[in-house]
């Protein structure tokens, strides 16, 4: 199977349309509020509409509530929920117990989360990436972490089957050295497919050809 793709952060329903003519593999909508890449509820309803049942819909939420969650799914099903923030295990379990069609990513931000904690979080996720943290900010920074961690987390990960996904920084030009090198089941990005703070639609369809010409383990 080829490693997947998922691009994050879409705010423009005409970015989406041009997005969803290529195979990705999931496509992220930032429902943390105050961030440049926010929407809102209205705009994630008419935003969602767009996307095709063959691709995977992801929200993505910062040490969400349950009611939180609750009013986001009141707007627009999605299909898995990414953790972006320092959600405890126990936070996962019931995200995982009072929601459970909805698939479960968590983040973990590379030097502040070590590989062994994964294993309190594998009875309540299906999915772990691992992102950067710059200043305090998690999740859109444009920035890589140190990827000489990451066999750490992968060694881990296929203990316990738990598919292993990077994001933070990467773009077209950075995105073959990493896949060069580690061995990865998909990717995640944000900031390294826009243009001028719009998603564009060359450097997506570059990012997939990039991506898809390697295998997952
Ligand atoms: O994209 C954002 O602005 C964002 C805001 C809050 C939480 C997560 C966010 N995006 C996620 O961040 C990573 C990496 O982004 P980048 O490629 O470094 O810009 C990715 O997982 C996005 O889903």
């Amino acid at each position: 199977m080829s490693i997947k793709l998922k691009c994050c952060g879409f705010q423009n329903p005409e970015d989406v349309r041009q997005a969803i003519v290529y195979p990705l593999d999931a496509i992220g909508f930032i429902l943390v509020q105050n961030r440049k890449r926010s929407v809102s509820k209205e705009s994630f309803y008419s935003l969602i509409s767009i996307v095709p049942s063959s691709i995977e819909r992801v929200g993505v939420l910062i040490n969400p509530t349950i009611e939180e969650v609750q009013s986001w799914l009141a707007v627009a099903s999605f299909d898995r929920i990414q953790l972006h923030g320092t959600e405890s295990p126990a936070q996962c379990k019931e995200i995982a117990a009072h929601f459970p069609n909805m698939k479960i990513t968590k983040v973990f931000h590379v030097g502040e989360n070590e590989p062994k904690q994964v294993i309190d979080y594998v009875a309540y996720i299906d999915m772990l990436l691992l992102d950067s943290t710059v200043r305090g900010q998690r999740g859109g920074t444009g920035q890589n972490f140190d990827w000489s961690k990451i066999p750490a987390f992968k060694k881990i990960c296929d203990q316990y089957q738990l598919p292993l996904w990077i994001a933070g920084g990467i773009q077209v030009n950075n995105v073959s050295l990493l896949l060069d090198q580690y061995s990865i089941a998909g990717v995640d990005v944000s900031s390294g497919i826009e243009r001028e703070h719009r998603k564009d639609a060359d450097l997506i369809r570059e990012m997939i050809w990039r991506v898809k010409r390697y295998e997952s383990s």
